[in-house]
């Protein structure tokens, strides 16, 4: 296992862990790794997020709370590995495969009419007035977008631009449906929509192009 840098920051791959530019020599896809309780201790990391995000504590709570999340970090800076081998974004088996940084979200389709997914916006991804922040939507549409154009070049792919359009708020705490599909594949480019919806309610919906990556291509 790789040792974690003393400022904690991300861990560079080494040999054990190959890849070539933006593409992966060996997909480590896994359900195991972190253990058979990594989703729930993903899920205790959102809880802790929206607990923070709406916390007022006194003084001395502050206090006893930065005692106590420096212990945890400095537990977790001993189990730091690079991005290729981390239970987050590999755990297929997870709600957004594990990525805690993804709102998450759960797949029921994915195939060549595109990605279906129950998209969930936590209390920490708040913009303003209980509607969820206009770039968590991004992100969702990002990721999910990716996958939806991944899935019709079969390889790797980047973002080019990608237009979000608001169209009513998106509330947080809700299961809400986002679906992306490639509506126009030429070469290496694919054109993607999206919609998010909460029930019949259009929130937004998504006008984005995904590049295929060559190999070695970073
Ligand atoms: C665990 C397993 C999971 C598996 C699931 C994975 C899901 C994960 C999902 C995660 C998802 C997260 C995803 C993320 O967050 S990716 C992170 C955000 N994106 C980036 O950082 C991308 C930065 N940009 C680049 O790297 C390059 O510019 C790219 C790669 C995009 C293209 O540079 P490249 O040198 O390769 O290609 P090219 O320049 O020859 O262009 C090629 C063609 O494209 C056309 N073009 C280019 N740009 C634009 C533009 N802005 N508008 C209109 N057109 C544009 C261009 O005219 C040309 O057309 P044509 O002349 O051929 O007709």
């Amino acid at each position: 296992m790789t040792s974690s840098p003393e400022s904690g920051w991300a861990v560079p791959a080494d040999a054990d862990s190959p890849h070539e530019g933006g593409f992966r020599a060996r997909m480590d896809i896994t359900t195991d790794r972190g253990g058979p309780r990594y989703g729930e201790f993903s899920e205790e990391i959102r809880r802790l997020m929206d607990l923070a995000r709406y916390a007022c504590p006194t003084p001395e709570i502050t206090d006893e709370l930065i005692d106590q999340v420096r212990a945890l970090n400095k537990r977790l800076e001993d189990v730091q590995i690079d991005e290729w081998r981390s239970p987050a974004g590999t755990r297929i088996d997870l709600p957004a495969r594990g990525n805690i940084t993804l709102p998450p979200y759960e797949i029921s389709e994915g195939g060549p009419d595109g990605v279906v997914a129950s998209v969930t916006f936590r209390p920490f991804h708040l913009g303003g007035n209980d509607a969820a922040h206009g770039g968590h939507v991004a992100v969702a549409f990002d990721d999910l977008g990716g996958m939806a154009s991944a899935l019709a070049v079969q390889g790797i792919t980047r973002t080019a631009y990608l237009t979000v359009s608001y169209r009513s708020l998106t509330p947080l705490r809700t299961p809400l449906r986002m679906h992306t599909w490639v509506e126009n594949l030429d070469g290496r480019k694919a054109f993607v929509k999206g919609t998010l919806h909460d029930g019949d309610r259009l929130c937004a919906d998504l006008d984005a192009l995904f590049i295929a990556l060559k190999p070695g291509q970073p």
